[in-house]
């Protein structure tokens, strides 16, 4: 309790001095000198009592008077979001309005209307106005590209099935555009439109063909796989796909799983996308990466599961298998759109620019560091073509927001949200005071040169695999991907990321300090 002019005669043994208390005198004419005593302490007490009651009621009074505050600014501020939703509103309406009328001049597109499905996406790219008002309509993408076989006869030739991706808003309805990151009203510049809102994926047509992925060597996803892959199958009359290994080791378990497709070849792989619905992961953060590094191009859904511990990015505990796929099979799901890089090896040899080997797509991060050298990295880095700096050290990490609590996080990088659109620029133990890890900004490209007069060769490793050696001269250049991997959500993006951090890295975990001691009032 706070020092009180009320107390301030109590001496060092809790008791009032009678010389000081007046008060205390007048009671002297009692006999007995413990009932006297007695009678002194529980003044004292009560006179406790009061002074508590007191500072409750004051801090009552002071909670009463701040919500009533609260509520007066939040009715203040909900009048004026709701003045902007309005205006917002009126301004699309008007929007579609023109669009419509646009499309009864052009005669309704159907005079554009091409026969195959390579011109359709064609089409698409092309006529970039077009696409605008199908996304504006649609949510991101309507899934318009993946669509094969005739397009007049519409969903009955669908080898795959459609979904929609859509910003998740609040309202039943939301009119805004996805593009529309800032709009200009009455002169003023206003942030209209958040450019990480959380994702949400809608089937329009139900998931015909999973692909399942696993870790190998492990009894258990082993006998996980055969499993889900029954149930899949007898209770979802799914398609499934596996890899090669994985379908010998079924069949061996037993001849029912002959129903299982494979692959054989890697053009067939390039084609899974086109196939494949869903993609289910059974191991660790291992396994997702190992599934986004079988897509050069776009990536289906994944549906991480864990399998021991918790991964960073994998939120499915696989003992409700059932329960999590039953939803994720009816939609709608949350999803994470997690980006990559694209990774360009240089050699000095080349021509130009373009001449490059074929291109790695990373989904943690690419590093490029000493190898076996014991010399110091000498890495001249630019950004857009301007000069960044020369990291001399053990090397360099370019990663993604999804890489960021990997390789970066213990090279001292931030943990950063993977749905923020950017690049981390985390060096590995810099021979400097002053190197301090950056973050960019998701459109830039990044090129790491290694100098002719470099005393060593470098190394480059894409998400911890593929080692590619960079002799001086070379060069590799980085920037984000188009596809990135989408991951379905167990609650949503932030709540699985908060959860993955606590949990995986019990971050900032520390004894909560006890209520008792000295305090500021
Ligand atoms: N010093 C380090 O921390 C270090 C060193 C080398 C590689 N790595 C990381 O390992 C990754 C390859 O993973 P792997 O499973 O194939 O190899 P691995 O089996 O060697 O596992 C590496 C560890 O990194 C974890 N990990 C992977 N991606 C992660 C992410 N996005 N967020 C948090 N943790 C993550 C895995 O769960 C695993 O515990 C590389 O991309 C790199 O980021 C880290
Ligand atoms: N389908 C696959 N084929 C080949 N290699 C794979 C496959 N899936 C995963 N791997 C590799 O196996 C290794 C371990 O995988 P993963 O990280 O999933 O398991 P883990 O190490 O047990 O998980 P955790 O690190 O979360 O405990 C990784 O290096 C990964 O690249």
């Amino acid at each position: 309790m706070a020092p009180n002019k009320l107390n301030s005669s109590v001496n060092e043994n809790g008791s009032c001095s009678p010389s000081e208390n007046g008060f205390a005198r007048s009671f002297s004419l009692f006999p007995a000198e413990a009932d006297h005593e007695l009678l002194q302490s529980s003044i004292q007490e009560s006179d406790g009592h009061l002074i508590e009651f007191s500072e409750a009621l004051r801090t009552v009074a002071k909670a009463l008077r701040r919500a009533a505050e609260g509520k007066a600014s939040a009715q203040a501020e909900a009048a004026e979001w709701k003045r902007k939703y309005e205006l917002e509103r009126a301004r699309n309406l008007k929007l579609d309005h023109k669009v419509q009328s646009c499309r009864v001049n052009q005669g309704d597109l159907d005079g554009l209307k091409l026969d195959s499905p390579a011109k359709k996406l064609v089409f698409c790219d092309e006529a970039d106005e077009l696409s605008e008002r199908c996304c504006s309509r649609h949510g991101i993408c309507s899934h318009e590209v993946l669509r094969d076989g005739n397009p007049d006869s519409d969903s009955k030739m669908l080898r795959k099935a459609s979904f929609k991706l859509s910003w998740c808003s609040k309202g039943e309805q939301s009119d805004q555009h996805k593009h529309d990151i800032v709009s200009f009203e009455r002169g003023n510049i206003t942030t209209a439109e958040r450019s990480s809102k959380q994702i949400s994926l809608k089937w329009e047509s139900c998931p015909q063909t999973v692909l399942i992925l696993t870790k190998p060597n492990s009894v258990s996803v082993q006998m996980l796989c055969a499993e889900m892959t029954r149930w899949l199958r007898e209770q979802k009359k799914l398609n499934i796909y596996v890899e090669p290994r994985v379908r010998k080791e079924l069949l061996n378990v037993s001849s029912y799983y002959s129903f299982v497709e494979t692959w054989k070849d890697d053009k067939e792989i390039s084609l899974l996308h086109t196939k494949v619905d869903l993609v289910i992961t059974l191991g660790g953060d291992g396994t997702v990466l190992w599934a986004a590094s079988m897509f050069k191009g776009p990536v289906p859904p994944v549906v991480p599961f864990s399998l021991g511990s918790l991964g960073f990015m994998t939120p499915f505990h696989s003992e409700h298998y059932r329960e999590y796929l039953e939803s994720i099979l009816k939609g709608p799901i949350s999803i994470t759109l997690r980006h990559r890089l694209i990774c360009h090896v240089v050699r000095d040899a080349a021509k130009s620019e373009y001449e490059t080997e074929d291109p790695i797509l990373v989904l943690n991060e690419v590093t490029i560091d000493r190898g076996i050298s014991s010399y110091l990295t000498n890495l001249e880095c630019y950004c857009d073509n301007s000069f960044v700096t020369c990291v001399q050290g053990d090397g360099l990490i370019l990663s993604t927001t999804s890489g960021s609590t990997a390789y970066s996080l213990a090279a001292g990088g931030s943990m950063v949200h993977p749905q923020v659109p950017g690049i981390l620029f985390t060096p590995i133990c810099p021979h400097s005071l002053s190197f301090r890890p950056l973050i960019l900004p998701e459109y830039v490209t990044l090129r790491v040169q290694i100098p002719f007069n470099s005393r060593s060769p470098a190394w480059a490793s894409f998400d911890g695999k593929d080692r590619k050696q960079l002799a001086p001269g070379d060069a590799l250049v980085c920037s984000m991907a188009l596809w990135p991997v989408p991951t379905a959500c167990q609650v949503d993006s932030t709540n699985d990321f908060l959860r993955s951090i606590h949990e995986g890295l019990h971050w900032n975990l520390r004894k909560t300090q006890s209520f008792d001691g000295p305090r500021d009032l």
